[in-house]
């Protein structure tokens, strides 16, 4: 897997006549790059970076509810990935996929999304009239607000943190804001607008999907629902589907060369599927920032009419009109973040300084040496779409287990059994499953937990080497000629 703050070389770079892919993710907490060769013995990652983006900002417009990043931010991460890799590698690359956190929406000026300039390397941009990215974590639109809303005619409901109510949010409580902006889009599809120099962006269903009033059969947007509650139309990106290129780049990129292919923008989600499924009898475990647990739907499946907002599985448009069907928690690294996050803060109070890192080794290395405890936290700090209401709790405290170890070990064993909650072992058994795949970067990172997928899902658990979005994205675009 791919560490922090450094490039990994795993091999040689491609030789003159092998394809070279390079992979990007712009995850939540972290992006990640990866460069990716087709061999004859198959495809082999021959660099690797992953870099925090630490861009959570501040939303005064929505208060303690909002969830927004500085794009500033984001992008310098990028940078600092790709300025890590040899150059003799990215000289090679004639195709990038990109993938990214979902549902989250950006805002940018055409023709001033960002500034070109010359580095030691070639180019890179940086961004210029763009607002913050608000997530796909932000809390702005309330239950009450998002009834207000017209129905959608998708299969999937809308929910806080999706683009098209965090638009409506802004049409309806500060529309001033959107008037400098006539473009919008993921933070991925920012970048590969960017890139690619498009004058108007471009969307893979799979993100317009998680937006809210999009159409998947159809593969369109609800135009006529949105045009009569004066949603503006404009702002909607075109669609394309996932796979296909979204253009060349007229400039060379931190020295990948001009003319090089960039593919539509993926869901990092479906990227990490694609990083690792092979089976139809596979179900895939990603932890990263979130968290999902996913099946492959029968092919020719086609998604009810219809969303169920009470149902805690959804179906995700995947590639080639192939569903999967998926409990996509909002519960997943981000509870052990926040854990950390406040031991940091409670430390910091009691005048002792400790660096996050350590923390997660420290509170990793206790759980281990305890297998078991009575501790009982249910792990839902940020709710579930589909019951936004039910916040975490913690029962069966007693003066015996409140060790790091203990409370570290009920937190694993807590996100594993939410997860669990929202599509069950017996589900899986029943769905034709034979292993499950784990993916995401706090996953790998993490003993315990899991141990504790391997209680809670007693079918063989298979962890791969290089399994993440930024992969998968490279391997759609190896693999889509
Ligand atoms: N040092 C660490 N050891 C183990 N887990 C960690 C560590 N640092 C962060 N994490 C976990 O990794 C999660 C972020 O994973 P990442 O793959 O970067 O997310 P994303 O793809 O959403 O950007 C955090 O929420 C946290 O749970
Ligand atoms: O929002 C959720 C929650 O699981 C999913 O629908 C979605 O695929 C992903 O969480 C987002 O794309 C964010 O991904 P990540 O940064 O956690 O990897």
């Amino acid at each position: 897997m791919m560490a922090d703050n450094q490039a990994i070389g795993l091999g040689p770079c491609a030789t003159p006549g092998t394809v070279c892919v390079l992979g990007i993710d712009l995850g939540t907490t972290s992006v990640k790059a990866a460069l990716v060769v087709e061999t004859e013995q198959g495809q082999i990652v021959t660099q690797s970076c992953s870099r925090e983006t630490q861009a959570q900002s501040d939303s005064p417009a929505a208060g303690a509810q909002g969830m927004e990043q500085d794009v500033q931010r984001i992008i310098n991460a990028l940078n600092e990935c790709l300025a890590a890799f040899p150059q003799e590698h990215l000289q090679r690359v004639s195709r990038i996929g990109i993938s990214g956190q979902m549902h989250g929406v950006v805002f940018w000026k055409t023709n001033q999304g960002c500034k070109w300039a010359e580095s030691g390397t070639g180019h890179i941009f940086q961004p210029g009239e763009v607002s913050h990215l608000i997530t796909w974590q932000d809390g702005r639109c309330s239950s009450s607000f998002l009834s207000s809303l017209p129905q959608p005619q998708s299969h999937l409901s809308v929910a806080t943190g999706f683009g098209c109510a965090t638009i409506y949010w802004y049409l309806k409580n500060s529309p001033d804001f959107l008037k400098p902006y006539d473009a919008a889009g993921t933070i991925h599809d920012y970048v590969v607008a960017m890139v690619c120099d498009l004058e108007r962006p471009l969307m893979s269903i799979q993100n317009a999907a998680s937006w809210g009033y999009f159409n998947c059969r159809s593969k369109s947007w609800n135009t006529e629902i949105l045009r009569e509650s004066g949603f503006p139309l404009d702002l909607l990106p075109e669609v394309g589907d996932p796979g296909d290129i979204a253009g060349r780049m007229p400039h060379d990129w931190h020295g990948i060369p001009k003319g090089t292919e960039v593919g539509v923008a993926l869901g990092d989600f479906q990227c990490s599927v694609y990083s690792c499924m092979t089976e139809r009898t596979d179900a895939v475990l990603n932890i990263s920032t979130s968290a999902q647990l996913t099946v492959p739907m029968p092919l020719g499946f086609q998604p009810p009419e219809t969303p169920d907002s009470l149902s805690a599985v959804a179906y995700f448009p995947y590639f080639d009109g192939n569903y999967l069907a998926v409990a996509a928690s909002l519960n997943g690294g981000n509870v052990l973040a926040t854990f950390v996050d406040m031991l940091a803060r409670w430390m910091a109070e009691l005048g002792c300084e400790v660096l996050e890192s350590n923390v997660y080794t420290q509170m990793i290395n206790a759980a281990l040496t305890q297998n078991d405890t009575r501790l009982s936290i249910c792990p839902t700090v940020f709710g579930e779409r589909h019951m936004p209401e039910q916040l975490a709790s913690v029962t069966s405290i007693t003066a015996s287990d409140l060790s790091l170890g203990h409370v570290t070990r009920a937190l694993c064993h807590g996100i594993i059994q939410n997860l669990h909650s929202m599509l069950p072992f017996q589900d899986l058994k029943e769905a034709g499953v034979k292993r499950i795949l784990g993916s995401g970067s706090a996953l790998s990172r993490n003993e315990v937990l899991k141990q504790e997928v391997e209680k809670m899902f007693p079918l063989p658990v298979i962890y791969g080497k290089d399994v993440d979005a930024a992969v998968g994205a490279a391997m759609v675009m190896l693999h889509r000629r």
